[in-house]
């Protein structure tokens, strides 16, 4: 073993950057974005800009309302077509005269709409956070940069969450109704108070954190569930972060804020409305899916739910016939969370920000996917690449809530030259598997460095050059998470330290050591 340098990751710089629009197959989904041949690697930077190649003005297909002001933007750099309320058959038949796709979650964009577009498709802006609308394979593997509008409806969702809330407090949905048929109710319709009451945001990301920061304001005791979130982050703003079993359990009010993930997927079941406090009542302007909505209907109809208020569902539109939106103490509104003048305004300057951008060739930060890796480096690194995704994965699945991730250590063993071995590629897979499990971000190539520095997430990186051969990229990958505590050290108070080590054996990737160090002490190694 040789020397050891360190060096503390750096978002690099996003100016001239060198994004490929290749329309040729992807080979992974992961990433895309084209990296120059080990031959090339003198000349940085190792992302290779290929403008879109567009001789004439682009065609942007807007298919669904967009705010004037994101519309005058796309009009100064490319053809705009509006087009809204367009069939299947219809997307397919004008996406191929179009470079760029613009939706909100109206516009299913399937695998049809990027065969059809022949290659032309460059870019798919969605105008808003969730992409579930959007056939991400499809668009990696037809070479469509995929880009969204994270942040600008933030405030909107969380305001809705709040309107939710009170109208459901109050019965506001359910008394006009009555009033409108001719009725004069005024003891049907008694509410309840929210001040004092016991608020549990679950999700305390972007919205989540405007959520609870508004209720404080009405007077709400509010805690807050998020394994990932740090806690001096709640505390700043007087929330005390608790486990999911006290959330629920303790709250007279529950706001959902969470992802739909594997793990969130009708988080709220059977066994979970089971114990909750009876009387309990619930706000969804997250996901639909989160919620188990039989299991809801069953809960309201035993009386454990005294009432939920809904703006998504499993389905969209729901069947007329729901049993949960027909349902007499459930207020709905047809996912209207970002539905606000402002919000819209904010999205459509952002989506059209972002997607005028990539037909330039220029780096998106809200970039979701990206374009191909050449198959000589991807052939090379892809062992590396799924073993630093699964030791991001890991490491992020052996922390346990409160602390929350902030400083991740990367040590990369190889017997090439620091110059030698680019690692912007594997430390972006390690961002993505600490990342992607706990948040609705999609991390890739493009966005990794962004993301894990909006999320507060310092992560170092350090070399050490072995003897030997080169021929092998590397040797092992370390990750280290710093300052956590684990889930497996509950008996310890201390914070402590995390470490993951895999190496590639015959092509394969290997988990070699699992290492929790707390004060000190080595509390368990594999
Ligand atoms: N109704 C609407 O119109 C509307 C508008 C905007 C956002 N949304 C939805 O709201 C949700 C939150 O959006 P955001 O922008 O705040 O996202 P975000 O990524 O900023 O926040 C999500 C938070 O959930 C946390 N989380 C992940 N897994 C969890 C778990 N198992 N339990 C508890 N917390 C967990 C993450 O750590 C993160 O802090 C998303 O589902 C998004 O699609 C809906
Ligand atoms: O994912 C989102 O941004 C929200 O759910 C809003 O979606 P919409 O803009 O399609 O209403």
């Amino acid at each position: 073993m040789a020397t050891s340098a360190s060096q503390t990751l750096r978002t690099p710089s996003l100016k001239n950057p060198s994004l490929s629009l290749s329309s040729k197959p992807f080979l992974s989904s992961a990433f895309s974005v084209s990296i120059r041949s080990r031959q090339n690697r003198g000349s940085r930077p190792l992302l290779v800009v290929v403008s879109a190649g567009l001789d004439a003005k682009p065609t942007i297909l807007v298919a669904e309302k967009l705010g004037d002001a994101g519309i005058e933007l796309l009009k100064d750099f490319a053809n705009v077509d509006c087009s809204y309320n367009l069939s299947p058959e219809e997307l397919c038949t004008k996406i191929s005269l179009c470079d760029a796709l613009i939706v909100r979650s109206g516009t299913k964009v399937s695998r049809e709409v990027f065969e059809s577009s022949s290659g032309r498709l460059k870019v798919v802006g969605r105008a808003g956070v969730g992409i579930d609308n959007v056939d991400l394979a499809a668009a990696t593997e037809h070479g469509c940069l995929v880009v969204n509008a994270p942040t600008a409806n933030t405030v909107a969702a969380a305001e809705h969450g709040i309107a939710l809330l009170a109208a459901m407090a109050r019965n506001v949905a359910q008394a006009d109704a009555s009033v409108k048929s001719g009725k004069w109710q005024r003891n049907k319709y008694v509410g309840v108070s929210l001040v004092g009451k016991t608020l549990a945001v679950m999700g305390f990301g972007k919205v989540g954190t405007e959520v609870a920061r508004r209720a404080k304001g009405l007077g709400m005791h509010v805690i807050a569930h998020d394994p990932y979130a740090p806690a001096d982050r709640a505390r700043a703003i007087g929330v005390e972060l608790v486990s999911f079993d006290e959330a629920i359990s303790t709250a007279d009010f529950i706001s959902l804020h969470m992802p739909l993930t594997p793990s969130t997927t009708k988080i709220l079941n059977d066994e979970n409305f089971a114990k909750m406090k009876k009387g309990v009542r619930i706000v969804n302007v997250a996901r639909g899916g989160v919620i188990d909505e039989e299991a809801l209907v069953k809960a309201l109809d035993a009386g454990i739910v005294a009432q939920a208020a809904l703006d998504v569902f499993t389905v969209e539109p729901p069947p007329k016939d729901s049993k949960l939106v027909q349902h007499e103490r459930v207020t709905v509104t047809p996912h209207l969370g970002a539905s606000t003048v402002e919000a819209q305004e904010g999205v459509a300057i952002e989506i059209a920000e972002a997607v005028v951008g990539a037909l330039k060739g220029e780096l998106a930060a809200t970039a979701v996917n990206a374009p191909m890796v050449p198959a000589e480096v991807l052939t090379e690194l892809k062992p590396y690449v799924v073993l630093a995704e699964k030791l991001g994965r890991l490491a992020v699945q052996l922390v346990a809530g409160g602390s929350g991730v902030k400083s991740i250590k990367v040590t990369y063993a190889s017997a090439r030259a620091p110059d030698d071995l680019d690692t912007r590629l594997l430390r972006a897979m390690i961002t993505k598997g600490l990342i992607e499990p706990i948040s609705s971000v999609f991390v890739n190539l493009v966005n990794a460095d962004f993301t894990a520095k909006q999320r507060g997430i310092r992560i170092t990186e350090e070399r050490i050059t072995l003897d030997g051969s080169p021929e092998s990229p590397l040797d092992f990958i370390q990750v280290q998470i710093a300052n956590v505590e684990s889930r497996f050290a509950s008996a310890i108070s201390e914070s402590g330290e995390i470490t993951v080590e895999g190496r590639v054996k015959d092509g394969v990737p290997h988990l070699t050591k699992v290492a929790l160090s707390f004060a000190g002490r080595s509390i368990s190694q594999v």
